[in-house]
């Protein structure tokens, strides 16, 4: 079988290709993969650093006011559908398989001119502007959400979850915190700012520091890749020996894995690796997202018990260690948020997205 992936711009939606290709892999060895990225998104590192085939576009993201740049980018994205039907004439797949981010919009959108049968896979509860695009020709479409079913046109798509998280759920980690100069006898806090690290993050985080340094757990504090220096340059106070500050981490579900509470933003894919493996959480609602998508996301968590929710204006250093002391110095608060983080998590999304492919050949 002949696969292309694309989706980019942001690591929440090319993981979730990935954890596909993964899940095929198991089922069909001889699956020839393609993965068609944005030249500029972080997909040109993290894709080729797996050993995928990949391939560059020319895209842009559209501005949401009028503006003279979009001229520039619809003329990038019809030659980018161009670019992108010589790849697939000349690769030629059985499906086409887009994960969201406006380079999965040219490359499924040539598909579907060709007749290749595609398939989109939504992350969020709201759908993103690319999904909705291509959703009329799309053959077939995998939802992580129930609410997001209504959002496309009826009867053709399907809750499926999020393949990452059954790659999060089923890997064994011999990840130690040692390998970061911690320790493994003790409880450990993970922060994260969702792919790209996030401002409002790492400043509560700063000045929470000195708090940190005297609790009896670990910290990890990871600020994003672009962000990290900044963070140091910031830094009043150094970390304690029970505290990390790292710019990115690549292997993340081996560190999950390992991991007793997390701080994150409340991207999708976050979410469903956070409830793939029942991990009690303190989630932090991006503001800057189309429909305030994360705040639904959060919300569905905190209202079935299993994450705590800080919106950014009520964050501070003080109201993220209140947080984080109570799920972990409160064994009773974080195992009963643990249960309910385990019940919604969908361990077997990457099987579900792949009968949807198979399907969407077959039609
Ligand atoms: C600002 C923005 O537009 N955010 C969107 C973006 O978020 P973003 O790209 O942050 O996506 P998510 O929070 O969904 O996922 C982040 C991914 O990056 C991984 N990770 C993170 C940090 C790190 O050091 N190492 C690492 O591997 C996480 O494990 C996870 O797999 O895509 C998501 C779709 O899926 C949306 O829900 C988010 O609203």
């Amino acid at each position: 079988m002949k696969i292309i992936l694309s989706g980019g711009g942001t690591g929440g939606h090319i993981y979730p290709a990935l954890a596909l290709a993964e899940v095929i892999k198991k089922h069909e060895p001889d699956t020839q993969f393609l993965y068609v990225g944005s030249e500029r998104g972080v997909e040109s590192n993290i894709v080729p650093a797996t050993g995928m085939a990949f391939d560059r576009l020319t895209v842009q993201g559209f501005k949401r006011s009028l503006s003279l740049d979009n001229v520039k980018t619809v003329s990038l994205f019809l030659k980018a559908v161009r670019e992108a039907k010589k790849i697939l004439k000349e690769f030629q797949p059985d499906v086409v398989v887009g994960t969201g981010g406006y380079v999965s919009g040219a490359v499924v959108y040539a598909a579907q001119r060709l007749h290749i049968p595609t398939v989109i896979h939504e992350q969020n509860s709201i759908a993103g502007v690319t999904n909705k695009f291509l959703s009329r020709g799309a053959t077939r479409i995998g939802v992580a959400f129930d609410v997001a079913l209504s959002q496309f046109p009826k009867g053709k798509a399907t809750v499926v979850g999020n393949p990452r998280a059954q790659q999060v759920a089923s890997l064994k980690s011999n990840f130690s915190w040692r390998q970061i100069g911690l320790r493994d006898d003790k409880q450990t806090l993970l922060i994260f700012g969702g792919s790209q690290g996030a401002p409002a993050i790492n400043l509560a985080v700063i000045d929470a520091l000195e708090t940190f340094n005297q609790r009896s757990y670990q910290v990890v504090f990871v600020t994003g890749p672009k962000r990290y220096q900044n963070v140091l340059d910031r830094m009043t106070t150094q970390p304690a020996e029970n505290v990390r500050i790292l710019p990115y981490i690549d292997n993340m579900p081996e560190v999950m894995a390992q991991t007793d509470a997390i701080v994150a933003r409340a991207g999708a894919t976050s979410i469903a690796e956070i409830t793939a493996l029942g991990i009690p959480s303190i989630l932090i609602p991006s503001p800057f997202v189309t429909g305030d998508h994360q705040t639904k996301n959060a919300q569905s968590l905190v209202d079935a018990g299993a994450a705590l929710m800080i919106s950014e204006p009520s964050l501070s250093a003080i109201t993220l260690t209140q947080a984080a002391d109570t799920l972990l110095l409160n064994d009773k608060v974080s195992e009963a948020m643990a249960a309910q983080s385990t019940k919604i998590g969908v361990r077997d999304a990457g099987e579900r997205l792949y009968a949807l492919i198979l399907d969407a050949i077959g039609e």
